[in-house]
């Protein structure tokens, strides 16, 4: 692994860099930005980004505390590394489907093309395995020009198939020069070891990574592309349960959302929606049986409200469930977990629990996760995935690789892999964000105190000041109380 590129400035400031090609390649000649010349952006007062211009991390700092991590701030630079005939640029896409990977695919294609006037452009079919095992798509303006309309990945993706050699010798054979990896954490993982490969063997290859993640677990960013739409989409599920659960007695809708280890998407869609009553999710754990566990809250609701509803991320109760049914851990081709599906489960158990103490209740249980993913992305995530595209492209041209293009607070920054690579993002409930959304459903937390004091010594004595950001990693206590059927 090569190391980090850190550059230490005075108050405590820190530049997390990026690298460059040059430092490998040293002798690597620059020619002026086309964008010079482009009408469109020749007019802009400062069009291009200061090469010493940085993103913090953190935006809420103390008077007297240090001014901590910064990234580099993304955009186009006035020296480029590429002539535009130079240029051979491929883009794949990895891993799960997303709201937004054809836009941020036709973005790549139109900047390169519009802006820098790059010719050669290629997709990979079929994800990391495309590299090696299919044929490539040739990519222009016009073939890209309506995919952002539809759903999906017009390049296929697929799980598993990482071979980096293979990948980095048909990269090196088929001449291309620039190639852009779209895709959630284990395809940031992946990139990250093309990129190593590539700079061993002194190429001038720039590899930069897009994040793409429905669950929002990719740490340092704001948010993925696609998760907006996610959210909005998962509110027509939630409208459904909520007009079932009204219209019988003692109704319970239940839904069930995406969300492995991080529960962003059910917080998110139960804030927005204001008719859920309880959210589970897999950061914070939860016990049926008993006071204070879920049964017992289910039937409060049902007592004060008749009706209620339930959101549930895929990831919570896992170890619950496994306990309670036979056990075989299962990994898909990447090496993910397989989950066992929990709505299922917990929907039969509420359903066993009413029987056993004779209360009529008519639960729906509603599985739109696959619906979520599957749709083209929304107007705000359009105009996401575009500047998102826009930056990658910027950054290759001036010779940054090794890098996710990511939002950070708003600006659009380019990221090492490691700080990309190194953790998971999941919902830290001992921060704010949670506590809004329990104070808004008015559920419980499901956690004893003894629970809650062990949360805040394992994440921060003293909370980030602007944890609530989505962002955090937090390792979660095993649940003290457990299903006692
Ligand atoms: N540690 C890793 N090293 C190299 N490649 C990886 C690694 N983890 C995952 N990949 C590859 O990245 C691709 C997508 O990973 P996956 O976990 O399925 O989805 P996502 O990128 O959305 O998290 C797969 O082709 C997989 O082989
Ligand atoms: O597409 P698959 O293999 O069924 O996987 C479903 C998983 O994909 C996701 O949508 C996203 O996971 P990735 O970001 O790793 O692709 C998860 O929420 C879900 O558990
Ligand atoms: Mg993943």
């Amino acid at each position: 692994m090569s190391s980090p590129k850190i550059v230490n400035g005075p108050g405590g400031y820190i530049l997390q860099d990026v690298p460059h090609l040059i430092d490998y390649l040293p002798d690597l000649p620059t020619y002026q930005n086309p964008l010079k010349d482009n009408p469109a952006y020749s007019v802009v007062k400062q069009y291009f980004v200061d090469t010493e211009d940085t993103v913090p991390e953190k935006i809420i700092v103390h008077k007297d505390g240090p001014r901590g991590i910064h990234f580099r701030r993304a955009g186009p630079r006035q020296k480029v590394y590429f002539e535009s005939d130079e240029v051979h640029a491929c883009i794949v896409t990895c891993g799960g489907l997303c709201p937004g990977l054809n836009t941020v695919i036709r973005e790549i294609v139109s900047s390169l093309s519009h802006m820098y006037g790059v010719k050669r452009i290629l997709g990979i079919d079929g994800g990391y395995r495309g590299f090696y095992a299919k044929n490539t798509i040739p990519l222009t303006s016009k073939v890209v020009n309506d995919i952002h309309k539809r759903g999906g990945t017009i390049l296929g993706t697929s799980r598993g198939g990482h071979d980096t050699k293979k990948i980095v010798d048909s990269i090196q054979e088929r001449g291309i020069n620039q190639v852009y990896i779209i895709g959630g954490d284990g395809t940031q993982r992946g990139a990250s070891k093309i990129f190593e490969e590539i700079r061993k063997r002194g190429l001038k290859v720039a590899v930069v990574g897009i994040p793409k993640t429905i669950d929002n677990d990719i740490p340092v960013i704001d948010r993925s592309f696609g998760f907006d739409t996610a959210v909005e989409e998962a509110q027509r599920a939630i409208n459904a349960a909520h007009v079932e659960a009204e219209s019988n007695e003692n109704g319970i809708g239940f839904v069930k959302l995406m969300g492995r280890h991080s529960g962003f998407i059910a917080m998110y869609a139960t804030l927005a929606s204001r008719d859920v009553d309880c959210c589970l999710i897999p950061e914070s754990p939860f016990y049926l049986e008993g006071e204070g566990g879920l049964f017992e809250y289910i039937e409060k609701r049902l007592k004060e409200h008749g009706h209620m509803v339930i959101v549930l991320a895929e990831g919570a109760g896992q170890e619950m469930m496994t306990k309670s049914m036979e056990s075989t851990t299962l990994e898909d081709a990447s090496g993910n977990k397989v989950l066992k599906d929990v709505g299922l489960w917990l929907s039969q158990s509420i359903k066993d629990h009413f029987k056993k103490i004779k209360m009529v209740m008519n639960l729906k249980y509603i599985d739109p996760t696959y619906m979520i993913r599957a749709i083209p992305s929304n107007a705000a995530d359009n105009v996401y995935c575009t500047l998102l595209a826009q930056s990658a492209v910027h950054g290759a041209m001036a010779g940054y690789t090794g890098y996710t293009s990511g939002l950070v607070h708003g600006r659009q920054t380019y990221i090492p892999f490691y700080r990309i690579t190194e953790k998971q993002n999941s919902v830290v409930i001992t921060d704010r964000m949670w506590a809004r959304l329990l104070s808004s459903t008015n559920q419980l937390s499901f956690l004893g105190p003894k629970n809650i004091s062990e949360q805040k010594k394992e994440t921060h004595e003293t909370p980030s000041p602007d944890s609530e950001i989505c962002n955090g990693v937090v390792h979660i206590p095993p649940v003290t109380k457990e299903i006692t059927k």
